[in-house]
């Protein structure tokens, strides 16, 4: 065997799958530790985490790949490629193809709460991609492990083998050492020619400001080295490589990638666009006769306007989203006008996380506070004249007379809960428009129960609520699973007798008259005395539902501090500023950012 193949043979590449919070960002950290890919005293908390947000919210958003030696009790030096995975369910996409890019999967499950609604989804990913299934039963040092009673559930649940599964503990350093031997003798070496034409996967990319986007790869068969001239298959883009590099785990230079291997290509790409995750890259002068299966664009599933707060900073928010979307192939924008706000963006992401954490990035790292409206889904609207249009923004809805049928997108949502709260999760779906597809038991005290949700529905606080009516026992999924027709229609809110479009939302027709009154109710709580009164109004076409008036106000704020305190003065005013600071004036009315979000705080109950 030539020392490439033997090499090939010594290659594991894995990915560690887990619910949110069973331990998989620490059990990694745990195994870069033991290898000595970092000393203790490098060893920061979660050092896959990198970015600040991700540290502080403790969830994991990009993906990210490690290269480790380890020494086997055969005597072998391993080459262990480590592949992390988000766990949120908005992020499913970039689990998936993460996965395509390895051989076998450790399989995280919480020793105290057993299998979750993402312990499954993942599963199926990894299983999809026909990855072997290590399972770790983690967290074995809490009082309340079970670990023989989930071991029981893996088999039942899932249908795996989990007579071998490690106990271990990756905040004691327990069982790590076993873990890297079961990878090592039962995931399989990469397969793949290492004679054949240069045929490499694309998981994912970032962007660097210097060296433009850096592309990660795993590569199937041939090698690439810097000089090498490649194609990106999809796009039909060439390049000459400049350097590649495996993450040990900082990006380190290396001769060559082989087959087998993980690792990234600088080629002096400007555009993120050339480089889809999911191509393959080939040899320009000698390409690969088949791509790789697996390429599958991703649709952002919800919409919200991005404004600045202050017109001037329009341009440095394009700027931010164009330098956000080269990190994050998933986001999307394009400009958009609103009467109310004035410029800004049309945005689309996976999810609400996804979303949450662009707005907070923009905030944070670009230093531009925004005024952001409610999350829209995309609907299909038919027209009378047989048109389908899509409307990712309630303000451009179609007239309700020149609509024939109107579609939205539902999702098949897995919702496992114990037994007690069943009760509590189906009145909350049916209250959602959910539409009950299954009720399984998963063992004497848990339930997984299916249903078909409008996927607007999700979009309104739907997380928040399972957690509250199931105080936090419960666990979420979702898939989108088509679009279906349904009886909706477009709500408008009327502040001092005008329309404000960024306030206008779709709403299914039997809920209209309620959602209106609420949102009256909240909007009223939101906007701040003026000095005139408000009235507010929910309406449907000509037709008002639902009005509240704002009274105006009486009392100038610094008429109590008359004369004298200056700095009292001053203090009032800058704690008005700040106050301010959210506000937008809309029409004659300063409306704070929160009443742009009220629709989504509305209970149905
Ligand atoms: N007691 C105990 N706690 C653990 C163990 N492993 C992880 N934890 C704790 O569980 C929490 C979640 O761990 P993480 O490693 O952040 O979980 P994760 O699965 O990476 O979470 P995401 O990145 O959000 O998907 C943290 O507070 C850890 O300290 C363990 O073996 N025992």
């Amino acid at each position: 065997m030539t020392d490439i193949r033997v090499r090939q043979q010594n290659i594991r590449n894995f990915s560690i799958i887990a619910h949110i919070d069973h331990g998989k960002s620490t059990l990694a950290d745990r195994i870069l530790e033991y290898t000595g890919a970092l000393t203790t005293r490098e060893m920061q908390d979660q050092v896959l985490d990198q970015m600040d947000l991700e540290r502080e919210r403790g969830i994991t958003i990009k993906l990210h790949a490690v290269r480790l030696n380890y020494k086997a009790d055969d005597g072998n030096v391993y080459i262990l490629n480590l592949i992390d995975t988000p766990g949120h369910v908005d992020f499913t996409y970039e689990v998936s193809r993460s996965l395509a890019a390895c051989e076998g999967a450790l399989l995280v499950v919480d020793a105290a709460q057993g299998i979750e609604a993402q312990t499954l989804a993942n599963v199926y990913l990894a299983l999809d991609n026909d990855l072997e299934i290590l399972p770790v039963i983690n967290k074995i040092d809490l009082p309340s492990a079970e670990p023989e009673r989930i071991k029981q559930e893996i088999e039942d649940v899932i249908g795996l083998d989990a007579s071998e599964a490690v106990l271990a503990s990756a905040k004691a350093g327990i069982g790590i050492k076993e873990i890297l031997e079961q990878i090592v003798t039962k995931v399989p070496a990469p397969q793949g020619d290492p004679d054949e034409p240069l045929k490499a996967l694309i998981f994912d990319s970032h962007y660097d400001p210097y060296k433009g986007v850096i592309v990660y790869v795993r590569v199937v068969n041939g090698s690439i080295k810097a000089g090498s001239k490649i194609k990106f298959m999809a796009t039909n883009k060439t390049f000459e490589v400049i350097e590649v590099g495996a993450f040990m785990p900082r990006m380190s230079i290396v001769d060559e990638l082989y087959v087998g291997d993980v690792g990234f290509i600088v080629a002096g790409i400007k555009n993120v666009k050339d480089t889809r995750v999911g191509d393959t890259v080939t040899d320009a002068k000698n390409p690969t006769a088949e791509p790789l299966p697996g390429y599958r664009r991703i649709n952002p599933m919800v919409f919200c306007g991005m404004y600045p707060i202050e017109t001037s900073d329009y341009d440095d928010l394009r700027e931010a989203l164009e330098r956000l979307e080269l990190n994050d192939a998933s986001l999307s924008y394009e400009p958009e006008t609103s009467s109310a706000l004035g410029f800004g963006f049309r945005c689309g992401f996976l999810g609400l996380l996804h979303m949450e954490i662009i707005q907070e990035r923009i905030e944070r790292e670009f230093n531009i506070p925004l005024i952001t409206t409610a999350p829209s889904v995309v609907f299909k609207v038919t027209l009378t004249n047989g048109q389908t249009v899509e409307i990712d923004n309630p303000s451009n809805y179609p007239e309700q007379g020149k609509i024939e049928y109107v579609e939205e997108p539902f999702v098949k949502a897995s919702i496992i809960v114990p037994n007690d709260f069943v009760g509590a999760i189906m009145e909350l779906c049916q209250g959602k428009r959910g539409e009950f597809l299954n009720m399984e038991y998963l063992d004497t005290n848990r339930v997984t129960l299916t249903y078909d949700i409008p996927l607007s529905e999700i979009v309104y606080d739907f997380f928040d609520r399972l957690k509250s009516s199931t105080k936090g026992y419960a666990s979420f999924d979702y898939d989108f699973s088509g679009y279906k027709r349904s009886n909706l229609v477009k709500m408008d809110i009327l502040l001092n007798g005008e329309q404000v479009d960024a306030l206008s939302f779709i709403v299914h027709r039997d809920r209209a008259y309620h959602r209106g009154r609420q949102i009256c109710e909240k909007l009223k709580e939101l906007i701040p005395r003026q000095m005139f009164e408000v009235p507010i109004q929910a309406a449907i076409g000509q037709k008002v539902l639902a009005r509240e008036t704002v009274k105006a106000m009486r009392k100038n704020v610094l008429a109590k501090c008359y004369g004298g305190d200056i700095s009292r003065k001053r203090k009032l005013l800058e704690k008005q500023k700040e106050g301010k600071k959210r506000m937008k004036q809309v029409g004659s009315v300063e409306v704070p950012q929160e009443a742009f979000m009220a629709v989504l705080s509305l209970d149905d109950n």
